[in-house]
């Protein structure tokens, strides 16, 4: 089946750096695709390459099976896009700033008015309509934003990191609605930094490092990846002492990562080793401050594809 978006060997270099290196993927009908990554992954870049704002180097990017450039208007009809940074009027009402957005679109009339009406009681904010943004929470002000990108019913919605720093209803809100819009038909590009929000609502996940997918598949197939392996996470008071080899010498041990005082360590799981890495560290005199277990998390996931938490 054609995909219905899909990025095929694109680059973007900013001077001679590299934000994305020869990224391809596609998105499916009815699918909400999570694009993870850590800060400065490129998941910002290649979302602002879908939405048209920004240019490529090289690569090719095709919407049902056509290449974008060649049905511009055409294809921006069917983007609905939530940036990163508001893209709201503070002083013009919500209903007159959903208004706004989706006349842009072509809508009119009655058509319009029952739209923006619909868009702004999907995201809980009809009751505000009449209000202005600057008045808002800045959660309200994100669902005001979504509403702003969804009033023209686009096929694909595009959201960059729409929960930022925002309360939890207002968040839990947004994902509810992502998931609505989904069971009405739309398709889903959805980019964070947030492994629990990916864990929530993907239904495919693209996890992206220095411009690059590294890897690909349902939350189930990515976990899977960690096979038989289990990460023990340790904060050590003084790691300067430590000496990496000895700890392969404790059953189980299959990889040690270091970062300062912070060890993260790869365990065969199912080996009850973690009495034994507590033991290790006592016998060798060296102060344990935390010692955790790490789930069988897309974090886990991560973290043994680059030896890095997306968080570091
Ligand atoms: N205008 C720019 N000029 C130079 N380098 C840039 C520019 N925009 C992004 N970059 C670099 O490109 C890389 C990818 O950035 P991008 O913003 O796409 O990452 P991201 O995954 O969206 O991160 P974040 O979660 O912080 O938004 C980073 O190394 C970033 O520093």
């Amino acid at each position: 089946m054609t995909p219905m978006l899909e990025m095929n060997h694109v680059s973007k270099l900013y001077g001679e750096h590299h934000a994305l290196k020869d990224l391809s993927f596609q998105v499916h009908e009815g699918e909400i695709l999570c694009f993870l990554g850590p800060n400065g992954a490129g998941k910002s870049t290649a979302i602002h390459i879908l939405s048209t704002v920004l240019s490529y180097n090289e690569g090719r990017i095709s919407f049902r099976g056509t290449r974008v450039e060649e049905q511009l208007s055409h294809y921006k009809r069917k983007l609905g896009i939530v940036p990163q940074d508001l893209a709201i009027y503070e002083d013009v009402t919500a209903e007159g700033n959903v208004t706004f957005f989706a006349s842009l679109y072509g809508l009119r009339g009655d058509m319009l008015r029952e739209r923006v009406a619909e868009a702004l009681q999907f995201v809980g904010l009809y009751d505000r309509r009449g209000d202005k943004p600057r008045t808002f929470s800045g959660g309200m002000k994100r669902r005001l934003n979504m509403a702003c990108a969804i009033a023209h019913r686009p096929e694909i919605l595009i959201m960059d990191e729409p929960t930022v720093g925002i309360d939890p209803h207002s968040r839990n809100h947004i994902l509810e609605s992502i998931r609505e819009l989904r069971d009405q038909g739309s398709t889903i590009l959805y980019t964070t930094h947030y492994m629990e929000e990916v864990e929530e609502i993907s239904t495919r996940i693209l996890i992206i490092d220095q411009g690059e997918v590294i890897a690909s598949g349902t939350k189930e197939e990515l976990k899977e990846l960690l096979g038989d392996e289990k990460w023990i996470e340790v904060e050590l008071e003084d790691a300067s002492e430590l000496s990496e080899e000895r700890l392969f010498r404790v059953d189980g041990v299959k990889q040690v990562e270091k970062h300062d005082n912070l060890l993260r360590i790869a365990t065969v799981k199912g080996i009850e080793n973690t009495d034994k890495l507590m033991a290790f560290f006592v016998n060798h005199g060296i102060k344990v401050k935390h010692f955790t277990s790490l789930a069988a998390s897309l974090e886990a996931v991560f973290l043994q594809l680059t030896g890095r938490k997306l968080r570091d």
